[in-house]
């Protein structure tokens, strides 16, 4: 049997069953989720099956031609040729190969999502010995083009990807994920308000927070991205009370990385030897790049650059408006180098931090040594030993100019906070948000 016989194996849609209700044999994922002693066993098959069926049988893909599972209406959690059936243990064995990790990516037919899939799937995001199960999330407006993307990833013939599944249900494409990357959001239209934002997004986070509390793994560990971020971090992780609160992040990689970007323009010096670089708070104009703690070549920023006009103004301007001359620039917002933040904001996590320096991340205000407003997310200075957890960092100077912006930020990520309360569980929401207030992207 040829691969291309074998990969036209698609669904639209699937629904979850009792188990005693299925007469599905089970495939090597299917006994895995079971081994995982979930409370109520269930197994899942799909509505709308396209693909043919064939005799199953679990094999090794290292003697293997792939075959199609026994029955593909019983074969539903996978994409073409993912729908191979496969013995990873047996390959754990000769290639040392860790566990699969499950990594569920929504707005998967996105921008930056089509950048950030490959990535994840090649292996440079958690290394090269990390077999990966892919779950794309979209929606029936998108499910075609998940079609697009999932046929895309099998071309590429990626050695650690081995398992791709499509839905549009997160209670069934969450499933005992370990790591949740939300992208997808609606994007604000013209003349939109961002109160309307704050809540057509927010209600997407509530949802997706709900679905992770019922089926992701107790240890997940999410990234939101979709925008305004940080306020949807928080409703997201309402909704999930079972998860750790610490376990969520707002993405404000992208604004470190430019950030560090413009400090090695100015210093006339390649962005590698720029360090230490705090982003403040909200992932919106009122960002607060930290240049007071931030270093080149190890030396304090203000030492190298002697130039305060343009660290206080400029400098920080065009970090918070990075995002929007790109859209100018570009006439769409920034996809790639997303991505790329997204997979450095990953890999801070997964790798210990270097010695002396930290990363920004947008996380959750509890016990925080800077005085910021408890119960919000807020980008602050992160240190990872690489076990996917994080400290935050101490030793940094908050001076009178810091502080000033800081409590701007803060500001705005309160009034965020009051305009979502009927999302976030805590009454009735009341919406008085900063007149000025943007993303990046915005003008
Ligand atoms: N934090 C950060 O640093 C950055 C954040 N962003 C944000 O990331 C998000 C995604 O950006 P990008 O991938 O470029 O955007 P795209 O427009 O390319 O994709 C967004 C996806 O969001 C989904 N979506 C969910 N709900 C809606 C809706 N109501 N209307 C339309 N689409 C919806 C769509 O997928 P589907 O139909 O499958 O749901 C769509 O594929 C945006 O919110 C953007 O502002 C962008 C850059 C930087
Ligand atoms: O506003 C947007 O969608 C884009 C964005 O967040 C950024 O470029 O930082």
């Amino acid at each position: 049997m040829s691969l291309a016989e074998f990969s036209p194996c698609s669904y639209s849609r699937y629904q979850t069953l009792p188990s005693n209700l299925s007469s599905a044999p089970l495939t090597a994922f299917h006994v895995h989720a079971f081994k995982r002693g979930r409370s109520k066993l269930q197994v899942r098959r799909p509505l709308n099956i396209t693909c043919s069926v064939a005799p199953s049988q679990v094999q090794s893909p290292a003697t293997a031609v792939p075959v199609r599972p026994a029955d593909a209406a019983n074969k539903q959690e996978c994409y073409g040729v993912f729908c191979t059936t496969y013995d990873l243990k047996a390959e754990e064995k000769t290639k040392t190969w860790k566990s699969l990790i499950r990594v569920v990516v929504s707005g998967a037919a996105g921008m930056i999502s089509n950048h950030l899939l490959f990535k994840l799937a090649s292996g440079e995001v958690f290394g090269q010995d990390q077999p990966i199960a892919l779950r794309l999330l979209g929606s029936e407006r998108s499910y075609q083009a998940l079609e697009g993307v999932a046929m895309e990833l099998e071309d590429s013939l990626y050695p650690l990807l081995r398992e791709v599944s499509i839905g549009v249900n997160p209670y069934d494409v969450f499933e005992d994920a370990e790591w949740a990357l939300l992208i997808g959001a609606k994007p604000r239209g013209p003349g939109m308000e961002r109160a309307a934002l704050l809540d057509i997004n927010g209600q997407i986070f509530a949802e997706q927070g709900k679905a992770l509390n019922a089926v992701a793994s107790r240890s997940v560990k999410v990234i939101v991205v979709g925008n305004p971020c940080n306020t949807n971090a928080l409703i997201c992780l309402k909704n999930a009370p079972n998860i750790p609160a610490k376990n969520f992040h707002a993405l404000t990689r992208l604004d470190e990385n430019r950030a560090k970007c413009q400090l090695a323009l100015k210093a006339g010096v390649f962005y590698d030897k720029v360090s230490n670089v705090t982003i403040w708070g909200n992932h919106s104009t009122t960002q607060v790049p930290d240049f007071v703690n931030a270093k080149i070549n190890g030396v304090p920023v203000k030492k190298v650059i002697n130039d305060t006009k343009w660290l206080e103004q400029e400098f920080t301007e065009r970090v918070q408006k990075r995002g929007g001359v790109l859209i100018q620039k570009w006439g769409r917002s920034s996809a790639a180098s997303t991505a790329v933040s997204i997979v450095d904001g990953i890999r801070s996590l997964v790798t210990p931090t270097p010695e002396g320096d930290w990363f920004s991340s947008g996380v959750y205000t509890n016990g925080n040594p800077y005085g910021i407003e408890e119960d919000i997310v807020f980008s602050m200075p992160c240190r990872s030993k690489g076990d996917g957890d994080y400290e935050l960092v101490k030793e940094v100077v908050i001076d009178d100019f810091l502080r000033e912006r800081i409590k701007k930020t803060e500001a705005e990520l309160i009034a965020e906070k009051r305009c979502v309360a009927h999302l976030t569980g805590e009454g009735n929401a009341f919406c008085d948000l900063p007149e000025d207030t943007m993303l990046p992207g915005e003008q």
